[in-house]
């Protein structure tokens, strides 16, 4: 039997099993690639919050990614919690040297807005990260942050989408998630627009759908697929995973990286 095709995750583990590098092993897994790893940080973490961030020593990220990359090699690379900026220019620089798409996913806070990334470390995502995307998937939180654009409506997203693409990134996607009504993300290299639409879940169970549509875009481009093709197949796959989200622990539950896995009884 022939290999799937390889994708990278370098990102931070989240012990709840809902984000992080757990969510984008398994949305790999139900995407039918093979889901590789390099940790950047331990979070101690649940549905409630994030109790505590350790992060790893840079040396050891290189070597993870040297590990992987040297061996069994990749075909798609996707970034999430970077945690400081000494991580950050250390990941840009290992990306800029692998021939292989990367899928920028730039964490900035958890969903209970718990710091994952060093305030201290923008200047790096701004001037190193960005630049070396093929896609990158800010929310509208990191948008503010990154570029000052505040979105107030979906009227506000081509604004918000040419003032990242000035760092660099190859595509944007923005993610409107954060805004009401359907959900409605804009996916531009600037010339070419693609408004990704799909039906709000009325579902408070969600930790983790960053990662996910990050990592899945990450997998659809691993396997062939164009930009607008794995990002709209990603938009899907996120939509139906949100639809399904299941409640775990007191606070925000998981979405449901299985649901497209499941033989309907
Ligand atoms: N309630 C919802 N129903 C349907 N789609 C949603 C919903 N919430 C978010 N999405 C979609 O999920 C994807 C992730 O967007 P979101 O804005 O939630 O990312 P994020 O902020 O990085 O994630 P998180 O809020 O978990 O940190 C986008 O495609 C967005 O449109
Ligand atoms: C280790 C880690 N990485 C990322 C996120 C953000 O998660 P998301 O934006 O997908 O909900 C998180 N909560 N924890």
């Amino acid at each position: 039997m022939s290999a799937p095709p390889r994708v990278l995750t370098v990102a931070g583990s989240d012990s709840g099993g809902g984000a992080g590098i757990q969510a984008d092993l398994k949305a790999m897994l139900a995407l039918g690639v093979h889901g590789m790893s390099v940790l950047t940080a331990v979070t101690a973490q649940n549905s409630l919050g994030v109790q505590g961030a350790w992060e790893l020593p840079v040396e050891a990220v290189r070597a993870q990614y040297r590990s992987v990359v040297d061996d069994i090699g990749v075909q798609a690379v996707k970034t999430g919690m970077l945690s400081s900026a000494e991580l950050v220019e250390a990941v840009a620089d290992l990306i800029a040297g692998t021939d292989a798409p990367a899928v920028v996913d730039p964490v900035g806070v958890s969903k209970h807005g718990d710091p994952l990334l060093a305030a201290s470390a923008l200047d790096s995502v701004r001037t190193a990260l960005l630049p070396v995307a093929t896609v990158a998937t800010p929310n509208l939180d990191e948008v503010a942050q990154l570029t000052g654009v505040r979105v107030g409506s979906q009227a506000d997203l081509r604004r918000a989408a040419e003032a990242v693409l000035e760092f660099g990134p190859r595509w944007v996607v923005i993610k409107g998630g954060h805004l009401s009504g359907d959900a409605v993300d804009l996916l531009t290299d600037g010339s070419e627009e693609h408004w990704l639409r799909a039906p709000r879940h009325d579902n408070r169970h969600t930790h983790g759908t960053g990662c996910t549509l990050a990592s899945a875009i990450a997998s659809h481009l691993a396997k062939g697929h164009s930009v607008p093709e794995a990002v709209t197949a990603a938009k899907d796959y996120v939509t139906g995973a949100i639809a399904a989200g299941f409640a775990l622990g007191a606070g925000i539950g998981p979405v449901d990286h299985a649901w497209n896995l499941r033989v309907p009884r």
